[in-house]
């Protein structure tokens, strides 16, 4: 599938995904969430909302030691990713993957199987299905660690008939606001890229989750020199080097805002995704999110709006985002 082809295909790909997905089962304790690349920066997004929902999680890259959690989600949408193979802790694992015939697939204990159909090289439908069913997994754990009980295996239909796996978040809603993305208007933001030298994508909370994908996939599709920071460590002195040639892509309604009018005063130009009503400004670009009052729901929402910039700055620049140039003989495992 090539890459608008994937953006295209992600309000149909979330539904198909969100349908048949069954959850395991969890009975406390210590969770970890392990990938590399997108799937590294989801777990990062789920870690963080599921930590505010009262679940133990974190996320641990799949380059590290194994830690011995009480259960370990092995995330890849290939389930072909050498490191995520190679992650091997001795407790309880559930792989989480678009591919029921991978490697990782047969060597996780469980499976949770995306089944969003097919992707592009630069994932798109992949990832958002991903960042999905880390949502809908952390609702369904949460209403029964909060309730004091074990969280049975479940599925999609058996849960209440409809999208909702105990947040109040109805999953089934995420097709239409990823809809709005699609056509939400982009203004000068990828102007504002393409002219830039180097482009810092910054946020907090589950949204660092976009900031890290985000910034992957800038340079995966458009070729941008893209650097990451979590907003606050941002603010302790990264942003010293910004100049006329620095583009900030700013991703939150919170410090973020204060954040893009304080550095419009270095010259730098700033692309501000919020669902923040904000005061114009010159070399400003404001894209409106529309409101989805889940955090990995937001995530996928402002992902969207991330690969419409990088497919647009890419259309600028000539370039397909039709495959890697760099070979995947030693991180892919056939
Ligand atoms: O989720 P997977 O399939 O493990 O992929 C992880 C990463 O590997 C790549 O496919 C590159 O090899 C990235 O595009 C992706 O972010």
């Amino acid at each position: 599938m090539k890459f608008p082809e994937g953006i295209a295909a992600q309000p149909a790909a979330l539904a198909t995904s969100l349908g048949s997905l069954k959850l395991p089962s969890y009975e406390g304790g210590l969770i970890a969430l392990v990938g590399i690349g997108a799937s590294e920066y989801a777990a990062q997004g789920a870690a963080s909302a599921w930590r505010s929902t009262g679940l133990p999680a974190v996320a641990i890259p799949a380059s590290a030691p194994p830690l011995d959690a009480a259960v370990t989600l092995l995330i890849s949408e290939s389930g072909r990713s050498a490191e995520v193979l190679a992650y091997k802790p001795s407790s309880r694992t559930i792989a989480l993957t678009n591919f029921p015939g991978s490697p990782l697939a047969a060597a996780a204990d469980e499976l949770i199987l995306l089944n969003s159909g097919p992707d592009s090289p630069v994932y798109t439908t992949g990832y958002t299905a991903t960042l999905q069913a880390l949502g809908a997994l952390g609702d369904h754990w949460t209403a029964a660690a909060s309730a004091g009980v074990s969280a049975p295996a479940s599925t999609a239909a058996a849960s209440n008939g409809a999208g909702s796996f105990g947040s109040g978040f109805d999953w089934t809603s995420l097709p239409a606001l990823v809809s709005a993305a699609l056509v939400a208007p982009l203004g000068a933001a990828s102007a504002y890229l393409d002219e830039a030298r180097v482009v810092d994508v910054v946020a907090s909370g589950v949204s660092v989750a976009t900031a890290g994908e985000g910034g992957l996939l800038l340079r995966e599709s458009g070729r941008l020199h893209t650097a990451v920071h979590e907003t606050r460590n941002y603010l302790h002195g990264p942003m010293e080097i910004l100049d006329q040639q620095t583009t900030c892509v700013l991703i939150g309604d919170g410090r973020e805002v204060q954040l893009a009018y304080d550095v419009l005063e270095y010259g730098t130009k700033v692309v501000l995704i919020t669902t923040a009503d904000v005061e114009p400004a010159d070399n400003l670009a404001v894209i409106k999110l529309p409101e989805a009052s889940n955090g990995l729901a937001r995530a996928v929402v402002e992902m969207v709006v991330v690969q419409r910039l990088g497919w647009e700055v890419a259309q600028r620049r000539g370039l397909k985002v039709d495959g890697f140039r760099h070979r995947q003989s030693d991180t892919k495992v056939s």
